[in-house]
């Protein structure tokens, strides 16, 4: 199972989460990567843990003023790109291009979507992976595997129907090993999470107790 906490923009500090994400992940084995925000990547990925970018802009070098430039994401030591989070939603022509950038440094992508019909249509652009994230359960505490298994049995058969290739991830209210293992057990390869790390009084002992059951 491969583990993605985003930080979101919460308050947390981001090179004590990536320092015990990279430190539990090498105890355990579990992949485990932290996509921070931008201007923390060089921070983070210092700390050795597998990082990504929360985005990345549909644009190559030149005149975009406020754009995260893919290529200043991978200097700054990012690995792979998460896009079309369902709080920073793409037209799906910048979707496409915000893919070609992502491949032009070598990310690996996740693309996020809502439902099934969308995880589909995701899938077809081609990304190493999908992850469904029903915005509704996104923060709560309350996980989609467990909420809404369906949604996550349904989404591994429309990206399969798509492209056997693209591995899906779920996201939305995941925080615990039952969590994740409920989510593995629906066909997911890997979780996206973020409340459940950043927001905890303590990371580390979220991230052991999440990976426990695959460590
Ligand atoms: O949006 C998410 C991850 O990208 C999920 O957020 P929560 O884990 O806080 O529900």
């Amino acid at each position: 199972m491969f583990v993605l906490v985003n930080l979101k923009a919460y308050p947390c500090d981001p090179v004590a989460v990536a320092t015990a994400a990279h430190e539990v992940s090498e105890s355990t084995g579990v992949r485990i990567a932290i996509a921070p925000q931008a201007a923390h990547l060089s921070a983070v990925a210092d700390t050795g843990v597998e990082t990504w970018v929360q985005h990345v802009s549909p644009v190559e070098h030149g005149s975009h003023t406020g754009s995260t430039l893919a290529e200043a994401a991978a200097d700054a030591g990012a690995v792979g790109a998460l896009l079309n989070h369902s709080e920073n939603r793409l037209k799906l022509a910048d979707l496409d291009a915000s893919l070609d950038a992502a491949e032009r440094v070598d990310f690996e992508t996740i693309v996020c979507a809502n439902d099934p019909d969308q995880i589909a249509a995701a899938a077809a652009l081609g990304p190493d992976a999908v992850a469904v994230e029903p915005p509704e359960l996104i923060g709560t505490g309350t996980p989609v595997s467990k909420a809404d298994p369906d949604i996550v049995r349904d989404a591994v058969d429309a990206a399969a129907a798509v492209d056997a290739s693209v591995d899906v991830l779920c996201g939305a209210g995941i925080s615990t090993g039952e969590d994740l293992a409920s989510a593995q057990d629906l066909g997911a390869e890997g979780v996206l999470l973020a409340s459940g790390v950043a927001k905890a009084d303590d990371p580390r002992a979220a991230l052991e107790d999440l990976v426990d059951p695959v460590a």
